[in-house]
Order: structure tokens, then sequence, then C-alpha cells
């Protein structure tokens, strides 16, 4: 077995997609529409979903907001330099909410963002 992906509801697909593509710096893999189930998903991610794990948006049609509720915790992503890749997230107009820094209570390197329905993603440093 092998994890395929992990599905986020979202309000606004493609400000999602913009967000996930533009400022993360993913691919949009395959978009699709189910009009009987009168929702979309698109897939994301910096591999082929045959290569590696990937996101799926779904956006339900006119559902525009989802509780996040207290669950949730993030989806993690891997960089050579936290610090560089917070400067580089803010400049593109991501929102940076946890600086780069040392884990409390640990010694990694992380950082989280936050996509625009709230979700957390996290940055965390590769160890040289
Ligand atoms: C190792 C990396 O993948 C992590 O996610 S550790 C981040 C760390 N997590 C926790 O503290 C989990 C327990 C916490 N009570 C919770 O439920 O979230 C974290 O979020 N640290 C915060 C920080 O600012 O360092
Ligand atoms: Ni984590």
């Amino acid at each position: 077995m092998r994890i395929l992906h992990t599905m986020l509801r979202v309000g606004d697909l493609d400000r999602s997609i913009k967000f996930y593509t533009e400022v993360l710096g993913m691919r949009l893999l395959r978009r699709n529409d189910y009009p009987d189930g009168k929702f979309t998903l698109a897939f994301i991610g910096y591999q082929d979903e045959s290569e590696g794990a990937v996101i799926e948006l779904t956006h339900n049609w006119g559902v525009e907001s989802y509780e996040l509720g207290t669950g949730y915790g993030h989806i993690a992503l891997e960089v050579e330099d936290a610090y560089a890749a917070c400067a580089e997230i803010k400049a593109r107009g991501g929102v940076v909410t946890r600086e780069a820094g040392p884990m409390k209570h640990g010694t990694t390197v992380i950082a989280f963002v936050q996509d625009p329905d709230g979700y957390k993603v996290e940055l965390i440093q590769r160890k040289s």
C-alpha cells in the first residue's frame, strides 16, 4: 500500500488552485466535474500521482466555507530552507502564521502557512 492523497474541502476551487500552484509551486494534475453530484475534484501536487502522494481539493458547488474544527492538523512539505521559503511565500502573497524556527520541545526547523480556507501547511526544513 501507499498514501495516494489527502482530501480537503474548499470553498472556492480557483482560489485554492491559485494558492497551491502560484504560492506553493504545485502543479494542477487533473480536474474533474461531477455534475450529478454537484462537486468538482482537483488533484494538485509536486509529482504525478503514480510517483507520490497528492492533495485532492473537493469543491461542493454552492458551499463557500467549512468549519475546520479542532482535529485537523496540517499537511507537511519538505523545504531546503524554511526561512527562505517563508520569505518567498510572503513575497507571493501567502500568509505565514508561524515563522521559521526550531519546533517547540524539539529541534526540527518548521514554519506554518495557511491556505485560503485556513488549512495549515507545515514547512519542514530538510535536515542537513
Ligand atoms: C515534526 C513536525 O512534523 C510537527 O508537526 S511537530 C509540530 C508541533 N506539533 C505539536 O506540538 C503537536 C502537539 C500539539 N499540542 C498539537 O496538538 O498540535 C507544533 O505544532 N509545534 C508548534 C510550534 O510552534 O513549534
Ligand atoms: Ni508535522
